[in-house]
């Protein structure tokens, strides 16, 4: 027989939703943590070669300023809004030339090291599959594709608007919905019948502001509170804890 879920288990009710938008870095695959080690080298390097004035903050780029400032926003974006919170102000052209130099220093590290995809999300994503619901994949990053293949998942995702799309399209970057609602409308689905993934901020900020049927935040890195502040419904610290019901029943 099923076990029948308890109130605190997270779950997703196959009844009340169509469909999951998953969030790439660190929901899908474990490269927030590259990314943020990009950041740190870049933004740590620039920091210390800055001459001191006295309205800016040079000290150390750190977790927090990635959770709060960097996480989820597109590659420009990132630099901008990082530098901004320490009162340092660049010209387009050094946001690019430093947004480029952390792709770079990215790059390199996924061609050494390689990624995985998190057991957890894969496992609901067969569950998901297994009850009829779709899904796709959204991501900040003009990298998705071949962060996808790194991990081996280049064929599971029928839908995915990543930073490449955002571009063609016009799109603005999270926090604002604007993927979540393509990806949602490129699935046929309606936003309140369908559920968000996100481990970013900025991303379940988004999940809220585009009226989406249940946000989802993975929290991976101790800040549960502030998911849930801005806009997560529930948080969990792995998809391994989310259960799809009524779940899927071979016929005998
Ligand atoms: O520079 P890319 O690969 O296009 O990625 C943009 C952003 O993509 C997001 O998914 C990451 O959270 C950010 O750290 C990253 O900066």
């Amino acid at each position: 027989m099923t076990p029948v879920p308890t109130a605190d288990q997270a779950v997703i009710d196959a009844t009340r939703y169509d469909a999951v938008v998953f969030d790439l870095d660190g929901v899908v695959t474990d490269t927030a943590s590259v990314h943020s080690r990009a950041w740190r080298r870049l933004f740590d390097e620039f920091l210390t070669a800055r001459p001191a004035a006295r309205d800016e903050d040079h000290s150390a780029f750190t977790d927090e300023d990635y959770l709060r400032y960097v996480d989820g926003r597109s590659r420009y974006d990132g630099v901008r809004t990082f530098l901004a919170s320490r009162g340092i102000e660049v010209d387009e052209a050094t946001v690019r030339g430093l947004g480029d130099r952390k792709d770079h220093y990215f790059l390199r590290s996924l061609e050494e090291e390689g990624t995985h995809a998190f057991p957890g999300t894969v496992a609901l994503i067969g569950q998901l599959a297994a009850s009829g619901l779709s899904y796709a994949v959204i991501s900040a990053s003009r990298n998705c594709a071949d962060v996808l293949a790194a991990a081996g998942l280049q064929d599971v995702f029928d839908v995915r608007v990543d930073g490449l799309a955002a571009r063609e399209l016009g799109l603005a970057g999270k926090p604002d919905p604007a993927v979540f609602l393509v990806a949602a409308h490129r699935l046929g689905v309606t936003p309140s019948r369908t559920v968000v993934v996100e481990d970013a901020l900025a991303g379940v900020e988004a999940g809220r502001a585009g009226g989406f049927g249940l946000v989802i935040g993975v929290d991976r890195d101790d800040h549960a509170d502030e998911l849930t502040a801005h806009g997560a419904d529930l948080v969990v610290a792995d998809l391994a804890e989310v259960s799809v019901v009524p779940e899927y029943e071979p016929a005998r």
